[in-house]
């Protein structure tokens, strides 16, 4: 199981100041949406050429305009670039067509999907990498997960890998284990804890135990 960092609260300078300190414990760094309603596409570049051999993801969380905005995105070095499930297969195709072209991986996040199932055997069929489940700020702030969600996706979903994303800390990060996602993504159960590099470190361990 890999594990992604999202980096959501912080500036490019703090971004790469905490990805100094976790580096060797996670596998792609993601650039959350409200660093780059911030600080632009140039927080994705900066990341890339802080961290070459790490991968980078861009949370664009797409929902139109599919092809232009993964060129984008591209251009800025993003290795990896989310596209909501939500929103029209002609956007996801538009998506999957330019990663293509430029070597790139789309990742569709499933946040506020109502039918988890079709929808991911949906996306499944339209050649996206990977299906993310994910519950949000405001809905964690509610007390809910995805794990549920997890489990259903894993059922379903044949081609692409999976991940789940929204409120993951050590605490919960058995319950993500126990479904066997591909990928596991952690913010604030990383970025935000009082040392963050021994917390990514006993994460990392549970992901290698768990595989
Ligand atoms: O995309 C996001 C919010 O929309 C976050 O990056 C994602 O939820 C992971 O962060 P956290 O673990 O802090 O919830």
């Amino acid at each position: 199981m890999k594990l992604q960092l999202a980096l959501d609260l912080v500036n490019i300078p703090e971004a790469i100041e905490l990805v100094k300190q976790v580096e060797e414990y996670v596998d792609i760094v993601e650039i959350g949406t409200p660093v780059i309603i911030n600080e632009g596409l140039h927080a994705v570049k900066a990341m890339k050429e802080a961290f070459p051999s790490l991968q980078v993801l861009a949370d664009l969380k797409i929902m139109d305009a599919g092809g232009y905005e993964i060129m984008k995105a591209s251009e800025a070095g993003a290795d990896i670039i989310t596209v909501l499930g939500a929103t029209d297969d002609l956007t996801i195709k538009g998506a999957v067509e330019e990663a293509r072209k430029q070597g790139k991986s789309i990742m569709v996040d499933m946040i506020n999907v109502k039918n988890i199932e079709q929808r991911a055997q949906e996306v499944d069929a339209l050649g996206v990498d990977y299906i993310c489940v994910h519950t949000g700020y405001d809905l964690q702030a509610v007390g809910k997960d995805s794990f549920e969600e997890l489990q259903t996706i894993k059922r379903v979903v044949k081609h692409a890998k999976t991940a789940v994303a929204g409120g993951i800390k050590l605490a919960t990060l058995p319950a993500a284990i126990q479904a066997q996602p591909d990928l596991v993504i952690v913010g604030g159960g990383i970025a935000t804890q009082e040392d963050p590099r021994s917390v990514a470190r006993e994460i990392r361990n549970q992901l290698n135990q768990g595989a």
